[in-house]
């Protein structure tokens, strides 16, 4: 405990979809304490599933802002009755979930800048949000509203050209502009709109927190090129949206101290600096210390990839977002929504409800399945926008049911095998020194990480937390100490500990996959001309 109390470190915060995590790192960029708060488990009251609540219609889903809220206060007093020496706190960042957005009533501002140390958060901020239920990025429910985006700025390449991507559902514009137009006082009455990413840092800082460049890259109302919100883009949403926003800021900018709050009641220096919020994966991409040529493939509620970019050419899939610790650069990313939440539907019906039965199924089958193949996709998918579950035979002929070991397979390579094809269509291709980087709750799962290394022909790495985008907001708080002498974060992380390879692809992976990534691609492109009809 003596050697802990001495111990100056940065600290990463991470509001991800299902809990709140949050990693302290020393000088020499040791992980030395990590906590969380599961919202299922350790929120109960809340009664979310996975963190969200999922709306009659099948298309809204929302998570309570207040949950967030307590979630902060409970990890908060676990790491005070475990002992945390907070005095040592030099700084501090974090992440969070990408296109979620918190609504501050107006007057909230006022609160945040006179909060009592006696008291926690939730019971002080209860009264200042004018939407109680925050849209989160799993939401579909904006199809409308995208469409008015794209047709105002001249269609969806011209919307990509501008903000990086055509319009999401998800994506935080379209959804402000649901919110305006469902629920005008609601938004008349709101004073500052947050990302889940700058909502988090607010709370630290007792102030409003600015967006930053790279989190601001997923709301489809930031020039990413110009590093502006697009008017044409912010008229399109919402009245008076500018302001509600506030003017973005570069993500390794020190956005202000921590609130006396949290110096008298925890005990932070009061000097303690709080480096901007951003999106999960972008954190990631930091915590992972991504270089060129490498992949990133997050196994977490959803399943991202992502890529670093000097020269990005935005396209109708996938995303550009701002680069979160190179303001030159960008990085690409591929959101898949079936991730972890399918994987453990599957194992629940397939495995008994067992990580390990679920190992021993992807042992006992062979690469390549028997030619069998599948795509699950339990909400309606992102990338590529198909619904529904549709198993094919080794002829190609769509049965109704494999058996369970089959099944187990057919999901992960199925997973693998759309991300390597859709990473491929935007332009990436695996080299000889390409390292796949792995991160997220299921990337501990060795088995699966087998299959990924198989899929892709290339090997896969960890680092020694599955919680990058906590390490990396850590990692993004030193270089924010740093920022004014502008060193640059490859600098700033040169001690970090290397990635550790765990699985190297399989000899033969490669014939068996060349073939099958074929017969995938090629029976995507059926079941989306079955939904969508056949192209123009
Ligand atoms: N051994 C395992 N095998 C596969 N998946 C796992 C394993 N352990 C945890 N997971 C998955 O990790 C998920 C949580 O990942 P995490 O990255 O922490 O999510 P988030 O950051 O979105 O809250 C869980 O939903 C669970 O399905
Ligand atoms: O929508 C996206 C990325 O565009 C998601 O990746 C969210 O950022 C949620 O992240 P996790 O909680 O799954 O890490």
């Amino acid at each position: 405990m003596a050697e802990r109390a001495a111990r100056r470190c940065c600290l990463g915060w991470d509001f991800s979809t299902q809990q709140v995590k949050v990693v302290a790192v020393d000088a020499e960029l040791s992980v030395f304490y990590e906590d969380s708060v599961h919202f299922d488990r350790d929120l109960v009251e809340f009664g979310t599933q996975g963190g969200v609540h999922v709306h009659k219609d099948g298309l809204t889903v929302t998570s309570p802002v207040l949950m967030w809220v307590q979630a902060l206060d409970i990890i908060l007093e676990k790491m005070k009755a475990s002992g945390f020496d907070f005095s040592q706190v030099l700084a501090l960042s974090g992440a969070g979930q990408q296109h979620g957005s918190v609504y501050w009533k107006t007057g909230a501002g006022q609160v945040l800048t006179r909060l009592s140390p006696d008291l926690p958060l939730r019971e002080q901020l209860q009264a200042c949000f004018s939407i109680s239920d925050c849209p989160v990025w799993m939401d579909s429910s904006t199809a409308a509203q995208c469409r008015q985006l794209e047709a105002a700025v001249g269609g969806a390449r011209a919307l990509s050209r501008l903000t990086g991507s055509r319009a999401y559902e998800r994506f935080t514009g379209n959804q402000i502009a649901k919110i305006y137009q469902q629920n005008p006082e609601a938004y008349s009455h709101t004073e500052r709109i947050s990302l889940v990413s700058s909502f988090a840092a607010s709370l630290f800082l007792g102030s409003y927190s600015p967006v930053d460049y790279s989190d601001g890259s997923g709301m489809n109302l930031l020039q990413i090129q110009d590093k502006v919100w697009s008017q044409a883009c912010l008229g399109a949403c919402a009245p008076r949206l500018e302001e509600k926003l506030g003017r973005p800021v570069p993500s390794c900018s020190v956005v202000g101290a921590i609130s006396s709050y949290f110096v008298q009641r925890y005990g932070f220096p009061p000097g303690c600096k709080v480096v901007a919020f951003t999106g999960d994966n972008p954190a990631s991409l930091a915590g992972m210390r991504l270089e060129e040529g490498d992949i990133a493939v997050s196994l977490g509620t959803s399943d991202t990839l992502f890529l670093w970019l000097q020269d990005p050419t935005p396209a109708l899939e996938g995303h550009i977002f701002c680069n979160p610790v190179d303001p030159q650069h960008y990085m690409a990313l591929l959101c898949f929504k079936n991730g972890s939440l399918l994987r453990e539907k599957i194992r629940d019906e397939s495995a008994s409800g067992s990580w390990s039965e679920f190992s021993k199924a992807l042992q006992s089958t062979e690469m390549g399945n028997g030619g069998n193949l599948g795509f699950y996709f339990d909400v309606m998918e992102i990338t590529p926008e198909i619904i529904g579950r549709h198993r094919f035979s080794a002829e190609n002929h769509e049965v109704s049911a494999f058996p369970r070991d089959v099944e187990i397979r057919a999901v992960i390579e199925g997973q693998f095998m759309a991300k390597k094809i859709h990473a491929e269509a935007l332009g990436y291709r695996v080299m000889p020194k390409t390292k796949i980087l792995a991160t997220g709750g299921a990337s501990h799962n060795r088995d699966m990480l087998q299959v990924l290394a198989d899929v892709f022909g290339a090997p896969v790495y960890v680092i020694d937390t599955a919680n990058s985008a906590c390490v990396g907001s850590a990692y993004r708080a030193f270089h924010g100490l740093a920022a004014g002498t502008d060193v640059p974060f490859a600098e700033i992380v040169k001690l970090a500990p290397n990635p550790r390879l765990v699985a190297t692809p399989t000899p033969g992976a490669s014939q068996v996959y060349e073939a099958l990534l074929q017969r995938y691609a090629m029976l995507e492109q059926r079941l989306l001309s079955q939904t969508r009809g056949p192209p123009e």
